[in-house]
């Protein structure tokens, strides 16, 4: 864009550029709200926001239909079912210091036509970084959620919503009122963020750039079976349309109350503010205590606290004009990469981490971030010696936004990504589709060794406690543990009679300490349930969430292992099976079964197995009732009434099993307009092929 001050810009410059602005805010703006992938950071994007606002306030003439100042978020996504706001959904105008946020409080003082020496309440709220919702409950009950959209009209995710935790599916209230819509802030806290990017990086997917991008993908997902394996939270904020409510509030601040006593969260850093000054000093304090906070904020809002002046005040086109957005600075500071470490994961995954020039962001000191992986250093073209923009995302992984090319030194080489592991020398490949170079060392690799321990006794695996990693690395260095079934048999070698050097009289142990992790060990050993243990095994795209659907579905260990080693042979049923289960994908049963093929990994198992450690069967393992119970379906093409996601949910409460792909075991495929090969694959195999309504009357009972 032009950097040329507005005042020197002709007629035909402003129109020009105010043109470009329109194409540019609409541009990212669909790659932040649809794709939730946007290619500009949030401070580079209000820059162009304000100099569109620049340019419009000289030229107030040259406002065009399309102009962004009149416009929220972006249009719903195709494949979502749409849902119209009966009150639309706003943004908020922006202050962005704090001589804005007093220029606010006057607009409002003269709107209102207050005195000076009047009150003006306020509340004050942190501005949650996460995507908005507006959930509807009739009569008390929770019906429908949407997202925002372009403020008219929103994506419907009733279901992705409803798989929250933190959403009541009731309203706590004697006498709910017969229609209300809350609305609020869907987001991930920080330490889930950073768990999900590491069971991403562990199974070789893509990894999410921050906790609202997270958020967003884990929300807007037409298959809501994804949204409900996320760890998503809410905090609840504002209300839509409101009808019959028993007794109605006058503040902001009562209307929080109501949402707290109804079962929503609401932030516990909410504050009531007497005054412009009281505003001021919380954006200090939010803004002091920012990275302490557990989830990202990206500033805080003020709103008038009576109703009847938010009223009075009533809205613009984008925003009301009764509350306003105090944003805060991203969290990012530059520093310099003194080297690019490459770190090898459990799975061999390699991980490129930048070392750092120690730095201050927000409040933190980084020294290391990481880089993600080969893909993500070429397309920054990240190299050691460059100056780094390092951004905390999720406090826990800082990360390389960009780099400065016009300070970087001459003799600054591009990265070459390692094609050997850095712990074993092994071959490191990537396979098709996965961004995730690996090593292929595997069982000599000490650095997926000890990573696999960890895992092993991690908290949804093995669970044991008093196992620190710094213990469990110094372990495997002098040959203590080195494999799984060492762990069972430590305490009799430690026990051994002329033993010299006992756990208990190593540094940072004691006779407690030794006991209590024995006898966490041997309850471990006693019983342990099949999902964990399949999690512990540590099998690529295995994730705690894959393991209970295995454990669910074989029930036994016996009756898993046995059905893993015949699924070697694609063409054995046990093959169909396992890809029959929903949720596990071709890719993931590929994994399943290599790691079954590789006799030391079955060596590993037996030599667990022979320490006594007793796998615990699924006590009753899932039966499906409902008129589609025990059948396979798979639905293709455009259906008429239903969503791909509810036709899916149907079949599941009818009792079927919904598949992606038609084979021999398929017993309905459901088939929409525009059907493709896989109606043409089912008249081969002779599968029935339903339309939609014959596979409603069938979920229905009926056929
Ligand atoms: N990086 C990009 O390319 C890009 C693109 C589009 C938007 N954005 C970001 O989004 C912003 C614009 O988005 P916007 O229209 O959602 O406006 P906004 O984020 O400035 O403010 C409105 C939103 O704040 C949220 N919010 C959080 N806590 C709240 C609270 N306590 N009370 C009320 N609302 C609360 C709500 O979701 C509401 O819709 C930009 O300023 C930028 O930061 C970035
Ligand atoms: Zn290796």
């Amino acid at each position: 864009m032009s950097a040329k001050p507005v005042e020197t810009l002709s007629r035909e410059e402003a129109a020009a550029e105010l043109a470009e602005l329109a194409a540019a805010i609409a541009h990212h703006d669909r790659l932040y709200y649809q794709d939730d992938e946007p290619d500009l950071t949030d401070a580079e994007y209000d820059a162009l926001r304000a100099r569109n606002q620049a340019l419009e306030a000289r030229f107030p003439d040259l406002v065009r239909a399309d102009s962004p100042s009149a416009r929220v978020g972006a249009a719903p996504v195709e494949g979502f079912a749409q849902v119209r706001h009966a009150v639309p959904m706003l943004s908020l105008a922006n202050a962005f210091d704090d001589d804005e946020v007093r220029e606010f409080d006057a607009r409002v003082r003269r709107f209102l036509r207050l005195k000076d020496d009047d009150a003006l309440a306020y509340r004050a709220e942190p501005k949650i970084d996460g995507l908005s919702f507006s959930a509807r409950y009739e009569n008390g009950v929770f019906v429908r959620a949407a997202t925002r959209g372009d403020g008219t009209t929103g994506e419907d995710i009733t279901r992705n919503l409803a798989t929250l935790a933190d959403l009541p599916s009731r309203l706590n209230d004697d006498a709910p009122p017969a229609v209300l819509e809350v609305r609020g802030e869907v987001f991930m806290r920080k330490a889930d963020f950073a768990r999900l990017n590491e069971e991403q990086t562990a199974r070789g997917r893509k990894v999410f750039a921050n906790p609202r991008n997270a958020a967003a993908g884990s929300l807007r997902q037409l298959d809501p079976a994804i949204t409900a394996q996320r760890p998503l939270s809410l905090y609840a904020y504002a209300w839509g349309e409101i009808e019959g409510l028993a007794s109605p509030f006058e503040t902001h601040g009562a209307f929080l109350e109501r949402l707290r006593a109804w079962g929503f969260p609401v932030h516990p850093q909410t504050q009531a503010c007497a005054s412009v000054e009281d505003l001021i000093a919380y954006t200090a304090t939010i803004a002091a205590v920012r990275a302490d906070l557990d989830h990202d904020i990206d500033g805080v809002v003020f709103k008038v606290d009576r109703l009847d002046w938010q009223q009075r005040l009533g809205t613009l086109s984008r925003a009301p004009r009764w509350a306003i957005a105090r944003k805060f600075p991203a969290e990012l500071a530059t520093t310099r990469v003194n080297a690019i470490r490459v770190q090898v994961g459990r799975t061999g995954a390699l991980t490129p981490v930048a070392e750092l020039e120690p730095v201050t962001v927000g409040g933190v000191v980084v020294s290391r971030a990481t880089l993600h992986n080969e893909d993500e250093i070429r397309r920054k073209d990240v190299r050691v010696g460059d100056w780094v923009q390092v951004r905390r995302a999720g406090d826990v992984i800082p990360q390389v936004v960009a780099v400065d090319p016009a300070r970087r030194p001459a003799d600054a080489d591009p990265y070459a990504f390692p094609d050997r592991c850095p712990a074993c020398d092994s071959h490191a490949v990537r396979r098709e589709g996965e961004v995730a170079r690996r090593c292929t060392g595997g069982l000599i690799c000490p650095a997926q060794a000890v990573e696999r321990l960890k895992h092993f006794v991690s908290r949804g695996a093995f669970d044991v406690e008093g196992l620190g990693e710094r213990s469990l690395e110094a372990f495997f260095k002098e040959g203590l543990i080195t494999s799984p079934a060492d762990l069972f048999t430590l305490e009799e070698r430690d026990q051994a009679p002329g033993r010299l050097t006992r756990l208990q009289n190593r540094d940072g142990w004691g006779p407690k300490s030794v006991a209590n992790l024995f006898a966490a060990l041997n309850a471990r050993r006693a019983g342990v349930s099949l999902e964990r243990f399949i999690y512990a095994l540590g099998i690529p795209q295995v994730g705690e969430a894959t393991a209970r659907l295995l454990a669910r579905h074989y029930g036994s260990l016996e009756a898993w292992r046995q059905a893993m080693t015949e699924a070697g042979d694609e063409t054995h049923p046990a093959f169909a099976t396992l890809v029959g289960i929903e949720g596990i994908g071709p890719s993931m049963a590929r994994d399943l079964v290599e790691f079954f093929a590789e006799p030391h990994n079955v060596q590993v198992l037996d030599a667990l197995l022979a320490t006594g450690v007793r796998v615990l069967d699924v006590e009753a393992p899932e039966e499906s009732t409902g008129p589609l119970a025990g059948k396979t379906v798979v639905f293709t093409g455009t259906l008429e009434t239903l969503s791909r996601a509810e036709a899916k949910t149907r079949a599941q409460a009818a009792g079927a099993k919904v598949t992606g792909s038609v084979s021999a075991r398929t017993d309905y495929l459901v088939a929409g307009a525009d059907a493709g090969s896989k109606a043409t694959k089912a008249a081969a195999l002779g599968v029935t092929v339903l339309d939609e309504a014959a596979f409603l009357e069938l979920c229905a009972g009926g056929g």
